[in-house]
């Protein structure tokens, strides 16, 4: 009785269905659902009761993609593990899969040890961890089958970035058939970097060093081009394949392709490239330096076509690629140099809302919204259905979201590390009010009770999502 809560009257809304009712928690995990005021519900007990009328009562959020404190440009991003799990929770996502850097020369286990210590007792919300393959050698193949067994079971790789993170395509494919035996997933950063390389260079040359130059040089078909050859290296490795940040049309037409021929195949967007456009890249005195990051905005002509994947499924997942930096001391390093700005966005806070948006125009339906925020992240990195749902079992993730309240994003209200918003003066419909983490409160009617290390480190299985 004293560890359980009781949920009532709302609308719970899940991938797959909504339904009017109550729901009970119990030791950190939804003990059971029953339709509201049902006989049954009328006879259960609890030490809390939440009144959700009016309110969805939704799975809190799985984001698949954050960068806490990464490493990038010659500086880090500014949400820590702290700051950026609790900003996560005001916004209604409860887990984070964040990313382990393997350094160029070192082991994978090293660059995981590390993240392992900047998470551990800080997070606000469970986390799990991806594992970023800066270089591709005998080691690192075998450590890879290690990591998998420690619940580390997808590994990002960068077509972009030469010098930095950046693999070549014999790199890519080793790795690649390394997971087509260890059942971890590559998750790849499609653009040409090599090419990308030639047009930085000749650009700054021609003097053009604003940043809407970044938007430019780093064109849809150097996106398209390595989303293809991506896909034709997964078929030739017979690995499965996910697609970080897509922000071009033509390359969610080269993910339907493969989608079509039945390949495993799959496809993550972020609100950045739904909501946002080269027209922010261009805002004037430097001000479009808020909106770098790779894969770049593009022109708006693109969000139709990122709109329709999401909802014909050739996009199953929308992630952040919460990657802050502040406008003031690091995005300004690329004053007079658009290639020296950090390249990344805020966003682990505004995106369940953003979504919810999409709802209120009619992108996407509810249970679409939490199927491509919640459910599919979890299926697609092994988290389900311990995350990402609510039924019985599944741990008493849970969001209380009012769709009627009215909210204006801002860097006044929001509770990101970060000194301005990507959203500032979006006025948005729909509030997270209250949010559990395994049963706990951290949201109570839009006050922080959660704290710094409730969240725990979450191992995943591989990929449950490959049949779909
Ligand atoms: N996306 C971005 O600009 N920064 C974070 C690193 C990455 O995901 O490529
Ligand atoms: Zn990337
Ligand atoms: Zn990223």
């Amino acid at each position: 009785m004293s560890n359980r809560t009781l949920i009532r009257g709302g609308l719970v809304v899940t991938a797959a269905d909504e339904m009017h009712a109550d729901v009970l928690v119990e030791d950190g995990r939804i003990a059971a659902l029953a339709a509201h005021n049902s006989p049954v519900s009328q006879g259960w007990t609890a030490a809390r009761a939440i009144d959700a009328t009016n309110r969805y009562v939704i799975p809190g959020g799985v984001d698949a993609h954050t960068h806490m404190e990464l490493p990038f440009g010659g500086t880090f991003a500014s949400d820590s593990f702290e700051t950026g799990t609790r900003a996560a929770a005001w916004g209604g996502t409860t887990t984070i899969v964040d990313f382990a850097v393997q350094t160029v020369g070192r082991a994978l286990r090293e660059g995981l040890d590390a993240w392992y210590a900047k998470a551990d007792g800080n997070c606000a919300i469970d986390y799990g961890f991806h594992m970023i393959l800066s270089d591709v050698n005998e080691q690192s193949l075998k450590e890879m089958d290690l990591l998998v067994e420690e619940g580390i079971t997808s590994f990002k790789l960068f077509m972009a970035y030469p010098g930095v993170f950046y693999s070549d395509d014999g790199q890519i494919l080793r790795a690649m058939q390394r997971s087509a035996v260890n059942g971890g997933l590559i998750m790849m950063h499609a653009e040409n970097g090599i090419a990308i390389d030639v047009l930085v260079e000749q650009a700054l040359a021609r003097g053009e060093t604003d940043p809407r130059y970044h938007g430019e040089v780093r064109k849809v078909l150097l996106e398209a081009e390595a989303t293809h050859r991506a896909i034709q290296l997964a078929r030739v490795a017979g690995a499965p394949l996910y697609v970080v940040h897509v922000s071009a049309e033509e390359a969610v037409a080269e993910l339907a392709v493969a989608r079509d021929k039945g390949l495993p195949v799959f496809g993550e967007t972020c609100p950045q490239y739904l909501f946002l456009s080269t027209d922010n890249l261009a805002e004037p005195d430097f001000e479009g330096a808020k909106y770098v990051c790779s894969t770049p905005l593009r022109p708006r002509e693109h969000q139709a076509a990122l709109w329709r994947g999401l909802r014909t499924n050739d996009l199953q997942v929308v992630s952040t690629d919460h990657c802050p930096f502040c406008f003031t001391g690091q995005k300004e390093l690329g004053r007079g140099d658009f290639s020296k700005i950090p390249n990344g966005l805020p966003g682990v806070e505004n995106r369940m809302d953003l979504l919810h948006q999409a709802v209120v125009d009619g992108h996407i339906t509810r249970r679409r919204w939490i199927e491509i925020a919640c459910a599919t992240p979890a299926r697609m990195f092994g988290l389900y259905p311990k995350k990402g749902t609510i039924a019985p079992g599944a741990d008493a993730d849970i969001v209380i979201y009012d769709p009627h309240a009215e909210q204006t994003l801002s860097v006044e209200t929001h509770h990101m590390n970060v000194d301005y918003s990507a959203y500032e003066g979006r006025r948005v419909t729909g509030r997270v009010e209250t949010v559990l983490s395994r049963g706990e409160v951290v949201i109570d009617q839009r006050t922080f009770t959660g704290r710094a290390g409730h969240g725990v480190y979450t191992p995943r299985s591989t990929c449950q999502y490959l049949d779909h």
